[in-house]
């Protein structure tokens, strides 16, 4: 297991001082860089006692692994990896069980984007299959925006297994697919929901979409046959939430 993880971007390293600074071990700046957002972080990250060294660039670069750093950088603790257990315990503690499930995403971009719109809808968590998904990279928690810090991500071993389960507390499992005769806006998606959005390639596996209480589809107007998983994400996520709040 991880011990330490990179974590960059400024709304990614906001999110970690704000929800979990004691993660934080060592911060690098973008030396030369006069920018209001960073000393803000930076002043924070020595209010904690965090280590805060300038660095060029290209040092950034390597220690992000990308350019996509915004003159920030964090090196921190690994977060600890929720699963079936945690997951038990946010059950027993939420009235209204709002979940996404996302069945095999592979690409840090959708899970990062994924993340980003289950906090902006309240989702109260997000379940994944251990194995043949993307966990929470560094990129996954730049593109989540700080919403990596906000959703906790429950890694299963067998999905169905999880499902069947959330079916037993109560949960309905809406599944997604192009195909599904019942249209998002003719579902009713109040009460104890998951949502689960298949892979980019394949979308649900066979075993996942039959675990589904029922499957729904969004409509498509042109030539295209399916969305991007985290658009789609999206679309189902604020359907449900306009539903729950009339
Ligand atoms: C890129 S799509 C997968 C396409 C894949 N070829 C398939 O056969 O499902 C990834 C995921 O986004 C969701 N999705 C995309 N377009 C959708 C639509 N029109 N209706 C329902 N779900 C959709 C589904 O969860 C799907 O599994």
């Amino acid at each position: 297991m991880k011990k330490q993880d990179i974590i960059f971007g400024i709304h990614a390293v906001e999110a970690l001082l704000k929800h979990s600074p004691e993660r934080i071990i060592e911060l690098w700046l973008l030396q030369g860089r006069d920018d209001e957002r960073l000393t803000a972080l930076a002043n924070e990250a020595k209010s904690f006692g965090t280590t805060i060294q300038l660095a060029s660039r290209k040092v950034l670069d390597d220690k992000a692994e990308s350019s996509q750093h915004q003159g920030i950088v964090a090196r921190v603790k690994a977060a600890k990896v929720l699963n079936e257990q945690d997951l038990d315990v946010l059950l027993a503690n939420t009235e209204q069980p709002f979940l996404l499930i996302l069945d095999g995403v592979t690409d840090p971009h959708n899970l990062g984007a994924c993340l980003r719109n289950a906090d902006a809808a309240g989702v109260q968590g997000i379940i994944v299959p251990k194995d043949n998904s993307v966990g929470l990279t560094a990129t996954v928690s730049k593109v989540a925006c700080g919403a990596a810090e906000t959703v906790p991500l429950f890694q299963v071993t067998n999905l169905a297994r999880t499902m069947r389960h959330l079916q037993d507390k109560g949960v309905w499992i809406v599944g997604t697919a192009g195909e599904a005769d019942c249209e998002l806006y003719q579902a009713d998606l109040k009460g104890p929901l998951a949502i689960a959005m298949g892979a980019e390639d394949k979308g649900l596996r066979r075993l996942s979409r039959e675990s589904c209480d029922s499957l729904i589809s969004i409509p498509m107007a042109g030539s295209v046959s399916s969305l991007n998983v985290s658009v789609a994400t999206g679309v189902c996520l604020f359907e449900a939430v306009r539903q729950r709040r009339s």
